[in-house]
């Protein structure tokens, strides 16, 4: 069972399972396709185990730009076996080559699986998996962004997923955890972003057979407790429809700052009931200003689906296309992290030039989050002013006024 609620950028290894001990650098694997392998300098560790620069065996030392990375852990920890089941049924590099050819895309954010096998030493069983090596994640950038991105990249990230999902979905699979700290940037390209971390994959669809709706008590709240979907709130397995609300709560927190549901996390029923609400509640419960119109058409869309519906990827990336449509901006598949590109983040429309310089320091832009939620919370876009207000008035819109934007019926 893939372990419980943890809160994104946090380590969530639980004490009984072992470590990998750590192998210096030059030590050599051989993969179950005879392949070898030399490690290079621990770069991260995960909550089961250890990963490596790594590099095709050679005389050469493995150095800082080496071109794959190994995850290595204790033969008995479920975890690795669990995401490599996936890596070994959907990312070969030649299953990710076809599909982009015939999706004609240009890359395709899922990495690439290039081996995996078990190592002895000192007694202990180690297993191991070859992926491509990534760069920074992107919990990171939000992080030195001040939380919070430019709405032009929220919508190219929500469109890079779009594909990385319908790819993952197609291949009988769903994430399950989409964060921005599962999603690293190429090592190479600054505009490139890839889905990490498929330890919570699940495998929805084997065989092309769908899995039934079942509510297990035991399982509730896997994943992220802040994104993760109502489905696992409730503990059903992930479906298409999970991840893709999953994405849609990642796009508001980039968007927005923070979740509504950001202060009580440690309180996993209060976060389901938040989210259910949302849900439950008729058009305009995300009150993000009334021009994030896509987001909104994006979560109303990802509402309809049932557990086993097949989502109309199509559909959802016109409704992200439309968005940088109304900022005037294109998918020129450029990342910009900087907010100062056009369509820098969720401004008022009305905003234009200077302004939205001088509105940027000092506005306070309110978010208004769910008709349910009694007190009214503004995401600091710019900064944080929790207000309180009925919960049964109409859609708000933000206008500026002097220094700051003040909030006005619509
Ligand atoms: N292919 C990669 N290239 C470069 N860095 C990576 C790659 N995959 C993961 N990382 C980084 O290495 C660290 C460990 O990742 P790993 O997936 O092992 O664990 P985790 O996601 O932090 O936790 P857990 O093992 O509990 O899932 C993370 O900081 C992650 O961003």
């Amino acid at each position: 069972m893939p372990p419980k609620a943890k809160a994104a950028g946090k380590g969530r290894g639980p004490e009984k399972r072992k470590l990998a001990e750590e192998f210096p650098p030059g030590e050599v694997l051989t993969d179950t396709g005879k392949k070898s392998w030399k490690l290079g300098a621990p770069i991260g560790q995960g909550g089961f185990g250890l990963l490596y620069l790594a590099d095709k065996n050679s005389s050469k030392t493995v150095g800082a730009g080496a071109p794959y990375v190994i995850k290595v852990e204790p033969s008995d920890n479920g975890p690795l076996f669990s995401e490599l089941k996936f890596y070994m049924r959907a990312a070969k590099p030649d299953q990710i080559q076809s599909w982009m050819k015939s999706h004609k895309t240009k890359y395709l954010g899922v990495p690439k699986y290039w081996g995996s096998g078990l190592h002895e030493k000192g007694g202990n069983r180690y297993r191991f998996m070859v992926m491509d090596r990534f760069g920074t994640d992107l919990q990171k950038k939000f992080e030195e962004s001040g939380r919070r991105f430019p709405r032009k990249l929220v919508l190219q990230l929500g469109l890079r997923l779009l594909d990385i999902l319908e790819y993952i979905h197609e291949h009988e699979y769903v994430h399950a955890d989409i964060k921005a700290s599962n999603l690293l940037l190429s090592h190479n390209n600054p505009n490139q972003v890839y889905l990490v971390d498929y330890g919570l994959a699940y495998r929805y669809s084997p065989e092309g057979i769908l899995k039934e709706y079942k509510e297990d008590p035991k399982r509730c709240h896997d994943g992220t407790i802040e994104f993760t979907s109502i489905d696992a709130h409730k503990g059903v397995s992930p479906c298409r429809r999970s991840d893709l609300e999953i994405l849609g709560y990642c796009m508001v927190q980039w968007l927005c700052s923070k979740l509504p549901w950001e202060d009580k996390l440690q309180d996993s029923l209060y976060v389901r009931d938040s989210k259910l609400r949302l849900k439950s509640n008729p058009p305009n419960i995300y009150c993000f200003l009334s021009f994030l119109d896509e987001l909104q058409k994006f979560v109303e869309e990802v509402k309809t689906l049932s557990y086993t519906d097949k989502p109309a990827y199509q559909k959802l990336r016109s409704i992200l296309e439309a968005g940088l449509k109304s900022i005037g901006a294109k998918d020129d598949d450029k990342l910009e992290f900087s907010s100062s590109v056009n369509g820098g983040g969720p401004l008022s429309s009305v905003e234009v030039g200077p302004q939205r310089a001088q509105h940027r320091k000092t506005c306070c832009c309110a978010v208004m989050v769910a008709s349910a939620f009694k007190t009214w919370h503004a995401p600091d876009l710019f900064e944080a002013r929790p207000f309180k207000r009925s919960p049964f008035q109409p859609p708000l819109m933000c206008l500026p006024v002097k220094s700051h934007l003040k909030c006005k019926n619509a």
